[in-house]
């Protein structure tokens, strides 16, 4: 019976090294690897409960409109961010002042997902900073209220406000990501936050330098 990549157990070192696959030695972004990092995430969010789906129904779509691209018959300009931005502008492929001709270009679907890699830094910043009593609904409404929320629209914060109240506490959100211990996921959230941070900024220095922060 084939499995869904969707359904497997998700494990956050498995995250940690798709994200350290990410970046070339030149840092270069591989777009394969930053939408395995993606499904990974999607992955945790699904073992979270069903009021999460409307979220990670987005995240989907999102990461498939972007593996259509690198499957496509253009999939050679999509291997990496930099060649996506480079192809989509240089081939005028992108809306760049109001949503038109090409509402699935890669670089604007990338840029949702991008923002919402800020989400997840400054979400697992307050993760590993936090105690035993710390709030996950709290610390994840914060980060979220400081990065994609500026990006929502009334409806869509409500709503993610509300879901965000149904996430588990924090020894639940640590069982689930099956690494070991809290210090052995403390450890390798240690690792994994500079990884993300660095394909966070990485990326937003690309999109700042090519003016298309902002797309429709
Ligand atoms: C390492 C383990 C710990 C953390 C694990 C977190 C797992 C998170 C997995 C996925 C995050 C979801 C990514 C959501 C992408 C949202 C993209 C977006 O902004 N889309 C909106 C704009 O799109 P367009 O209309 O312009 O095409 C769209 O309107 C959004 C719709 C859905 C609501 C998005 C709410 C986002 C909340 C993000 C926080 C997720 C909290 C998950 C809880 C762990």
């Amino acid at each position: 019976m084939a499995v869904a990549l969707e359904d497997l157990k998700f494990t956050l070192q498995e995250v940690l090294d798709t994200f350290k696959s990410c970046l070339s030695e030149h840092k270069d972004v591989f777009l394969e690897h930053y939408v395995a990092g993606w499904r990974g995430l999607v992955r945790f969010m699904n073992c979270l409960g069903s009021v999460f789906s409307f979220i990670s129904k987005d995240a989907v779509n999102k990461i498939q409109i972007l593996v259509n691209h690198l499957n496509g018959e253009n999939g050679a300009h999509y291997v990496t961010i930099q060649s996506m931005v480079k192809y989509e502008l240089d081939s005028q492929l992108v809306d760049l002042t109001k949503r038109g001709s090409f509402p699935e270009s890669g670089c604007r679907t990338l840029l949702r997902l991008h923002r919402a890699l800020r989400w997840l830094e400054l979400f697992l910043e307050r993760l590993q900073t936090s105690t035993e009593d710390s709030n996950t609904s709290v610390m994840c409404s914060e980060a979220y209220n400081e990065s994609l929320a500026q990006h929502h629209a009334w409806i869509i914060r409500k709503a993610a406000g509300t879901a965000f109240w149904a996430l588990p506490g924090r020894a639940t959100f640590f069982d689930v990501m099956n690494v070991g211990s809290p210090e052995q996921v403390m450890a390798v959230l240690g690792d994994t936050l500079p990884l993300i941070s660095e394909v966070y900024q990485v990326t937003e220095d690309l999109y700042a330098q090519n003016n298309i922060l902002e797309l429709p």
